[in-house]
């Protein structure tokens, strides 16, 4: 992890010239885009287009990211990671840093997006990530550090992405980093042992975290707080054996918990759906029979107008 110190010394203006000192690509820094634990990342101008790098003095936390960059690339279908364009060093007179490059991910950070689209988003985004993260667990990862700040949703088509592959983990070792809302090692709900359980408990406290933007703390018994948390909310009450099932660590895989959650949101769209042809006027009914009558009647007409003509010049 770098100190602050480190961390300081791994800034730079808009303007830097980043050059890799193996594969001799060009990165101008536009600006910083944020900093981790492990390093900062800017986005900076390349022959690749807009792209972020991810610079750091640490080489070991930048080769184990860019491997879990290449094992997500690895699971079919997904596009869960930025993609990765380079990894290289640069030496700047005084020091050597370690740098990636990726994908430049535009969008709206996950509680952002929700708040502005509206609360139904949550679990239609749920639906995407669980979809994700079944491909990521039957290629031997689990995610981690599952929480909005990490997925960004981005594109006219929302699309959920994750900005932050610092935490996944191969199955059965201990969780690399997490977030203690999102870690059923915190709740007292399980083991941080990489297994797709732990993500599923973490994509279940998301959900909560959607509903209930500002997080709380864990006080007393934490089964019984958070059954509290998710009566207390209409919306959510809506997934309350879903979210239970997945915090109690019943679910085997992201498949089963996806499969749940689309049922219940169809109940609920056709229901929706009802509720608006149940209340809404019936005009189409009217117009419908008003143009068929219209219809047999120009039908009608020409028939006989054609056999008048021809009667005509018989
Ligand atoms: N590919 C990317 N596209 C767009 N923005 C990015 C990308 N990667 C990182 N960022 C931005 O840079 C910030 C820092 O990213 P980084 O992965 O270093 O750390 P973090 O997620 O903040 O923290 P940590 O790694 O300690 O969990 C992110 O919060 C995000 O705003």
């Amino acid at each position: 992890m770098m100190n602050n110190t480190w961390k300081s010394q791994c800034k730079y203006p808009a303007g830097t010239v980043i050059i890799g000192k193996w594969n001799r690509h060009r990165y101008e820094i536009v600006r910083m885009l944020g900093s981790g634990a492990n390093g900062v990342v800017y986005l900076a101008e390349s022959s690749f287009g807009l792209t972020a790098i991810k610079i750091s003095i640490d080489s070991v936390s930048i080769i184990s990211e860019v491997n879990v960059l290449k094992a997500l690339e690895k699971v079919q279908g997904s596009s869960l990671g930025p993609s990765l364009y380079d990894v290289d060093d640069w030496e700047n007179g005084k020091r050597r840093i370690h740098f990636y490059v990726m994908e430049y991910i535009k969008g709206k950070e996950l509680l952002h997006f929700v708040r502005e689209k509206g609360i139904s988003w949550a679990g239609i985004m749920m639906i995407q990530l669980l979809d994700v993260l079944e491909g990521l667990h039957q290629k031997g990862w689990v995610f981690g550090d599952l929480k909005p700040e990490n997925l960004i949703v981005e594109g006219p088509t929302p699309k959920i992405r994750c900005i932050d592959v610092g935490g996944t983990t191969m199955r059965g070792r201990a969780i690399k980093e997490f977030t203690e809302f999102f870690d059923r090692g915190y709740w007292g709900l399980g083991s941080r042992k990489a297994e797709p359980s732990y993500d599923l408990f973490s994509t279940a406290m998301m959900m909560i975290n959607l509903h209930y933007p500002k997080r709380f703390v864990k006080s007393g018994n934490s089964v019984k707080q958070l059954t509290i948390i998710i009566q207390g909310n209409k919306e959510l009450l809506k997934f309350d054996t879903i979210l239970m099932k997945a915090l109690l660590g019943k679910y085997d895989s992201a498949k089963e918990m996806k499969k749940e959650l689309l049922i219940i949101l169809s109940a609920g769209e056709r229901s929706k759906q009802q509720r608006t042809t149940r209340y809404a006027p019936k005009p189409k009914k009217k117009k419908m029979r008003a143009f068929l009558e219209t219809v047999s009647i120009l039908l009608i007409t020409m028939i006989l107008y054609t056999l008048y003509i021809y009667g005509y010049i018989l």
